[in-house]
């Protein structure tokens, strides 16, 4: 694991724990109630900081979903892939066999030898990937690993140091490489036809949740069990956060973070940056974004 960019997620779990998740049910009375562990027929592939854990707990809201709690990094870290596919079967929730099996490692998208090494698992499978103004992932990755710096109490330079190189956009930079959508795309479509991908708009997820979730459980043909009333907007937390079955529950404090301040030129450039990626990625997918 490169040390320089550490996973994007704390380990701890991000949400408040659900009482009675399907998981524990299952898993409580397995041998009773014939519980199975399955391997995932839908992944949530990215992108990191894209949204993935909203995704993921928006969905397990379906009773017809079991969620894989932990990114489980299976076809992206050598020592869990070389283990095989049985080590990726018991990362698994138990679950009814009539339930979809889910699981989220926001790395997978940009990963090289993924897509590759989730086609040969199962060509059918579902991939959810969902994407965010490119400029506004940016400036999240780089919060992300601030972040993991100050609980480490590690100084981390200022944005600026990381995106400017010479007084121009420092391509190098991984984080501006990780929003280059169209790039790391194409890799997945020598493998998988753009029917099997369902792409989830980020930014309206974090404006308007229920209808994107809507259209999730449409191409996963979930009968559709999430209904409007299952959001709410929290004012404190600034972002909508769930209830089910009368419990409310928000996403753990890592998600939602307020992001640095970057000087409006600098931004200009990061937004032009984007430009003609951007415009490739529409031709792509067929389908435009309200990215800047
Ligand atoms: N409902 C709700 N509540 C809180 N946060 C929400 C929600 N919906 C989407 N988001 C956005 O999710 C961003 C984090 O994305 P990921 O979960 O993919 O991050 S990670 O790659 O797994 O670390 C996170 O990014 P930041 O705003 O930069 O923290 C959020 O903007």
């Amino acid at each position: 694991r490169p040390a320089a960019t550490p996973g994007a997620e704390p380990d701890q779990p991000e949400v408040a724990q659900k009482t009675g998740t399907l998981q524990e049910d299952s898993r409580g009375s397995g041998a009773r109630n014939g519980s199975v562990q399955q391997l995932p027929q839908t992944i949530i592939i990215g992108v990191r900081k894209g949204g993935t854990r909203a995704l993921l707990e928006m969905l397990s809201l379906h009773p017809g979903v079991a969620a894989a709690e932990n990114e489980v990094h299976f076809f992206d870290w050598e020592e869990h892939y070389s283990q095989g596919l049985g080590w990726y079967l018991s990362q698994m929730p138990f679950s009814s066999p009539r339930q979809l099996t889910v699981e989220k490692t926001p790395a997978y998208f940009t990963s090289p030898k993924v897509p590759e090494r989730v086609h040969s698992m199962n060509p059918a499978v579902r991939l959810l990937l969902i994407l965010r103004d490119p400029s506004e992932r940016v400036l999240s990755d780089y919060t992300q690993v601030l972040y993991n710096h100050v609980q480490k109490r590690k100084p981390y330079p200022a944005i600026e140091q990381f995106l400017l190189r010479g007084g121009r956009l420092n391509a190098d930079y991984k984080a501006l490489n990780r929003s280059l959508y169209h790039e790391h795309l194409r890799r997945w479509l020598h493998f998988f036809p753009l029917r099997r991908i369902h792409i989830v708009d980020g930014d309206r997820l974090i404006r308007d949740p229920f209808p994107e979730i809507q259209k999730v459980e449409r191409f996963l043909k979930l009968s559709p069990q999430i209904n409007a009333s299952n959001f709410y907007f929290n004012k404190t937390k600034g972002f909508y956060c769930l209830r089910d079955s009368g419990r409310d529950r928000c996403l753990h404090e890592s998600k939602g973070r307020a992001h640095p301040h970057v000087d409006p030129k600098l931004l200009n450039k990061l937004h032009e940056y984007f430009h003609e990626p951007n415009k490739k990625f529409f031709e792509l997918v067929g389908r435009t974004f309200d990215w800047h």
